[in-house]
């Protein structure tokens, strides 16, 4: 029987699984599975290897309206690895806090010190953790490991990492941590193939989905990333803010008298592109949509990507390459078209007809910074370093 590797990435508005077959310490993807537009326009779609859809299907928004029914609904899916050997389940576990800087497998104390992250990331660390949990019940000898979004800005400089408040609270736990860092590592991979001489340099990848976040990499390692303590900060996303204010946090406390809890749902349900707009949190209904609100959420969502793209040049101290990735990232020509021209001053010089066909360059040959959309692939990520944990002598392709 064939080995095999489950993994599981619950984002904050899908669910993703794929299975991988190990062959002479390779990993084959036989499937891929994903629940996405969950809560807005739920959509359960699953292919094999040879493209063949063995799922697919739309759910009303009430039938799949958060994480926990998608990995209800997801369940009977696993019958897929009937006839494989599941070897080990990896596992996208957004919070690392201060302690965890690489993937590492789950014990019961492990998963203890990472429930304590839970409130610093309550849209995905408890989903994260559920999966977890449940597989421990149903496959208690199957290793599991899991994967930080955070491992790789782990090595930021002090400079980068402290917020300006004493010490104390940064021995405690209180850093820019920086996420969606699974994605980050596997586009500077990949970079590294396709323009090796940028990937050397100084680049900005932007994973723009229903989370948003960009990272200023330098000769392929973390330097800086608009996310901070939490995923709340820098863009804004599909529900979040991205950069506010503290002071709107004390106002909200103290002048309009809300709790803890209406802060948290304010700021991780209801802001971003569907505070924004009134309409939704997912960009194809905003594109779609004629209402001026609509058009004002997604000139306010570029107009940011360009403040924030402008402070990671600086990080850098000068920009070689700009990297699309992630939902919106990957597949909608006009929102890059609108971030790329923010970046006009900084050399970015958008091929439109590149752009539209959703080429790998979509940069004209003048341009001084090289434009590049570049799928990301989180699941592969988590698949190697699993791999890498239950065969370290193995080499993972
Ligand atoms: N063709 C498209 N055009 C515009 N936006 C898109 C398109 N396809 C997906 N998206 C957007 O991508 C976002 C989801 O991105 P994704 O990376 O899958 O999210 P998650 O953070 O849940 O992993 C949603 O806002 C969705 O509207
Ligand atoms: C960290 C984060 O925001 O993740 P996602 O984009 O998957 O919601
Ligand atoms: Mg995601």
């Amino acid at each position: 029987m064939k080995g095999a590797i489950l993994v599981v990435n619950a984002g904050s508005s899908s669910l993703k699984f794929q299975v991988f077959t190990i062959e002479d310490s390779a990993l084959i993807r036989k499937i891929r599975g994903q629940l996405d537009g969950i809560g807005v326009r739920p959509h359960l779609r699953a292919t094999a290897s040879d493209g063949a859809v063995i799922l697919d299907r739309s759910y009303g928004p009430k039938e799949v309206p958060d994480l926990p029914a998608a990995i209800a609904e997801t369940r009977s899916w696993l019958r897929t690895l009937e006839g494989l050997q599941l070897r080990a389940i990896g596992h996208r576990v957004v919070h690392g806090g201060p302690d965890f800087a690489a993937p590492v497998l789950i014990d019961d104390a492990i998963l203890d010190r990472l429930a304590e992250y839970q409130d610093l990331a309550p849209l995905h660390q408890p989903n994260n953790l559920a999966p977890i949990r449940l597989a421990m019940q149903i496959n208690p000898d199957v290793p599991q490991v899991a994967c930080f979004d955070t491992a790789f800005h782990r090595d930021h400089p002090q400079v980068a990492d402290r917020y300006a408040i004493p010490r104390a609270y940064y021995d405690e736990g209180v850093r820019r941590y920086g996420f969606h860092g699974l994605s980050y590592e596997y586009v500077a991979e990949r970079l590294r193939e396709i323009a090796p001489q940028a990937a050397a340099g100084r680049v900005i990848v932007a994973h723009l989905g229903s989370g948003a976040s960009m990272c200023a990499i330098r000769a392929g390692r973390s330097v800086e990333s608009t996310m901070g303590f939490t995923a709340l900060d820098g863009l804004p996303m599909g529900t979040r803010p991205g950069q506010v204010d503290p002071g709107v946090v004390l106002y909200l406390i103290s002048q309009r008298g809300m709790s803890a809890d209406q802060v948290t749902d304010l700021f991780y349900r209801g802001s971003g592109l569907k505070g924004l707009s009134g309409i939704s949190s997912d960009m194809r209904e905003l594109l779609a949509s004629d209402a001026p609100e609509a058009a004002f959420a997604i000139d306010h969502f570029a107009y940011r990507c360009g403040l924030n793209a402008g402070m990671l040049a600086a990080a850098l101290g000068g920009l070689d390459a700009f990297v699309f990735t992630a939902g919106i990232g990957e597949n909608s020509a006009p929102i890059r078209a609108r971030i790329a021209q923010t970046l006009g001053w900084l050399g970015v010089e958008m091929d439109p007809k590149a752009n539209a066909a959703g080429a790998t360059l979509i940069s004209t040959p003048a341009s001084r910074v090289a434009v590049h959309v570049i799928p990301t692939d989180e699941e592969l990520m988590i698949a190697r370093h699993t791999l890498a944990l239950i065969e370290p002598e193995g080499a993972p392709t």
